[in-house]
């Protein structure tokens, strides 16, 4: 299997003395869509800044496409691509210009065909030869893109590419990655959107402290994390769950009026009607319920918080 990226034994301490990222290792195939989640400070940025070689790291490799990223920096890094959070700041430059200057910058011969590709994959087209101040924001995030993709990089970095930007193109920007993804470009992307690793990734990686706590393909972390979670409303407050429910493990609200619990089919689970049954028989009184699919928005709350963030 060839590998788009490999990352093994980093380490960034920071001059202040601050270990941004501890011993991490992370293998990514070519391909793939992997999404790097994590709390703000987790080290996402980190770690893409050193793949991209803004930052130096302290220790460990990383290669992209088999290319060290110290040693071979040049074959590195023109393989790669990356979108930054922030917005282009060439407020007067147009946008085919802009994308034509960044493909120059990564010392590549002009190439107008290619350009244009780019430019109508994204639906640029129309828009290019309007100054980059003239664009909305999302329109200045898909210029990123364009500028990230000029050069023909088949690893692209996408670090928070919806940020702030509105749900209907959010959307069009999932579809914008899809359509990489088919055309082959492997795609790391950070994101604080999990409904959007959700719909993206074919892998998840969870960064807490500059460790990856976790490393998974998604449809398995939601298949094996995920469950289902029963609510009950209540008709009284609860003051006490008796002693004969514990094997249950209900939790009560905070104002004794719900009760919930994992009601994912399992081994134990009496279902739902069992359930009922059981608290009528304590004379507990159900006014109403609702059961839903842990989001894996739930999931990495719970492994950021169960390591101890
Ligand atoms: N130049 C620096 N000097 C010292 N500490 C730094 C430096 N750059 C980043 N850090 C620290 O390293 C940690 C990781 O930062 P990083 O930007 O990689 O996190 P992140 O996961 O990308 O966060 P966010 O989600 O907010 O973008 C943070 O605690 C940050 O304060």
């Amino acid at each position: 299997m060839t590998l788009a990226l490999q990352i093994a034994g980093l380490r960034k301490v920071y001059d202040s003395g601050f270990v941004a990222l501890q011993d991490l290792s992370l293998s990514v195939p070519r391909g793939e869509v992997f999404a790097l989640l994590g709390p703000n400070g987790a080290g996402k940025s980190t770690l893409i800044n050193i793949a991209c070689g803004i930052v130096r790291a302290s220790g460990g490799t990383v290669q992209v496409e088999g290319f060290d990223t110290v040693r071979e920096a040049r074959q590195a890094r023109a393989r790669i691509g990356l979108v930054p959070q922030e917005l282009p700041s060439d407020a007067f430059t147009t946008v085919q210009a802009g994308v034509a200057y960044s493909r120059g910058l990564f010392g590549h011969a002009p190439n107008p065909a290619r350009i244009e590709a780019v430019l109508r994959s994204l639906s640029l087209w129309d828009q290019r030869r309007s100054p980059m101040k003239a664009l909305s924001g999302g329109m200045k995030r898909r210029v990123l893109i364009a500028k990230a993709l000029s050069h023909e990089p088949s690893l692209l970095f996408l670090d928070e590419p919806t940020a702030g930007v509105d749900v209907s193109l959010r959307r069009d920007m999932w579809a914008t990655i899809r359509q990489l993804r088919e055309q082959g470009v492997t795609i790391i992307l950070t994101t604080h959107y999990l409904e959007e690793a959700q719909a993206l990734a074919d892998r998840i990686g969870v960064l807490r402290r500059g460790e990856l706590v976790l490393v998974r393909p998604t449809a398995e972390v939601m298949r094996e994390l995920g469950g289902k979670r029963l609510t009950l409303q209540l008709q009284q407050p609860l003051v006490e769950l008796p002693e004969g429910l514990a094997d249950l493990a209900l939790q009560r609200s905070a104002d004794a009026m719900q009760l919930s619990c994992d009601c994912t089919p399992r081994e134990g689970w009496p279902g739902i009607g069992p359930l009922l049954q059981r608290l009528a028989a304590y004379g507990i009184a159900v006014q109403d319920l609702q059961t839903a699919q842990r989001s894996l928005e739930d999931i990495v709350i719970d492994l950021v918080e169960e390591t101890g963030a």
